[in-house]
């Protein structure tokens, strides 16, 4: 499956679901006005503005959150006074718009919202029905609102596993690349904003080819896993560490300038030439390419960190370079660093 797709599908749903709504509400207004009932119609016209608003904002995706839920707190309101003035045939639209705000407010508001919407709706149907009525359709929206918080419990945590899956690296369980862009969009924002700083650091493992070939792709992969391990636990808990290649790895450090992340980048590298794994002799290390705000855009702050680590590599390996150090005439492209691996076979 696409997992690119899977971006588009609320879009969707979500719009459907909005003109669902304004269909089903400007029949039913419509039906008012037929019937010369000025009063709810009125009303229930006040819901499909903002409604429409949302549709529109939606299908130019700038939609946001906060928006759609005040839209359903005004169609609430708007159904509860329909209550007043309908009984029961009021309280019909209860069970769907229930649902929806399952879906658009985290479980325990959405439960707490719906109990009051529909202990209000009932009370105000009481207007024109008898209480035995009233009765029997609290039970049957008690069960609609148990069924509503299992059914979106349910789908909250799939999307958790799904998003987990989507943006999990398999081997080692941090970040693959999907995250990157993202990260780094708002950081290159925050920047821009409030001049907050940032960094990154391109971490390769040095001669990691030479592991593979003699101790097996297996243990390879177990140095890989510990890598990432050392890379989580050395850096700041908010820092993202991503798989960026084979044996690549990128840390994000956001609110960190050039010094700060100078010193992680150190832990790192003597974290990482201290390992000791009983399988391999002698010891692993890395080069780190550091890179700090600012930067025009994405594809420069991580091309001229790039650069940083191929300069790290070329001078001997096993440390880490500041792109802000490096001569615009250093290594131009990836040709020197290739010649000078060339010319250490043995190193
Ligand atoms: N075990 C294992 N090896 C991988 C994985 N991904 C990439 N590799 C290996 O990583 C090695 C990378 O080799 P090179 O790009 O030549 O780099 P290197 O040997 O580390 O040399 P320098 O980077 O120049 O220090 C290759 O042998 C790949 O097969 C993986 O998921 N598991």
């Amino acid at each position: 499956m696409d997992l690119t797709k899977l971006n588009k599908i609320p879009k969707k749903s979500s719009l459907l679901l909005q003109f669902a709504g304004l269909v089903t509400i400007a029949t039913y207004v419509l039906y008012r006005i037929i019937i010369n009932d000025y009063a709810l119609a009125g009303i229930l016209t006040l819901s499909i503005v903002p409604l429409a608003i949302s549709m529109y904002l939606e299908w130019n995706n700038r939609a946001n959150l906060i928006q759609k839920q005040l839209t359903l707190i005004i169609i609430c309101i708007a159904i509860s006074y329909s209550c007043f003035t309908l009984g029961y045939k009021g309280l019909l639209y209860l069970f769907p718009t229930i649902f929806v705000i399952f879906f658009l407010f985290n479980l325990k508001t959405a439960l707490l919202l719906s109990f009051i919407y529909s202990l209000v709706s009932l009370l105000l149907a009481l207007n024109i029905e008898e209480s035995h009525v009233v009765i029997r359709y609290s039970i049957a929206i008690l069960d609609c609102l148990i069924f509503g918080a299992i059914f979106s419990h349910v789908v909250n945590k799939q999307k958790q596993a799904l998003l987990y899956f989507a943006n999990t690296d398999e081997l080692t369980g941090v970040y693959n690349r999907k995250r990157l862009i993202k990260t780094l969009t708002l950081l290159l924002q925050e920047y821009a904003l409030n001049g907050t700083q940032s960094s990154i650091l391109l971490l390769d493992l040095d001669h990691f080819k030479k592991v593979n070939d003699k101790f097996g792709h297996l243990i390879g992969d177990e140095v890989l896993r510990i890598t990432a391990q050392i890379l989580k636990t050395h850096t700041p808990d908010d820092a993202e560490v991503i798989r960026y290649g084979g044996e690549e790895f990128l840390i994000v450090l956001a609110g960190l300038d050039m010094d700060q992340a100078s010193i992680i980048a150190q832990v790192l590298i003597e974290r990482i030439s201290a390992l000791k794994i009983s399988q391999i002799q002698g010891n692993i290390t890395c080069s780190i390419g550091v890179n700090s705000l600012p930067a025009t855009n994405i594809d420069q702050w991580l091309a001229d960190c790039d650069k940083a680590l191929y300069q790290a590599k070329s001078d001997g390996r096993d440390r880490y370079i500041l792109a802000q150090e490096l001569k615009p005439t250093h290594y131009s492209n990836k040709k020197d660093y290739v010649d000078t691996k060339r010319v250490q076979p043995n190193q």
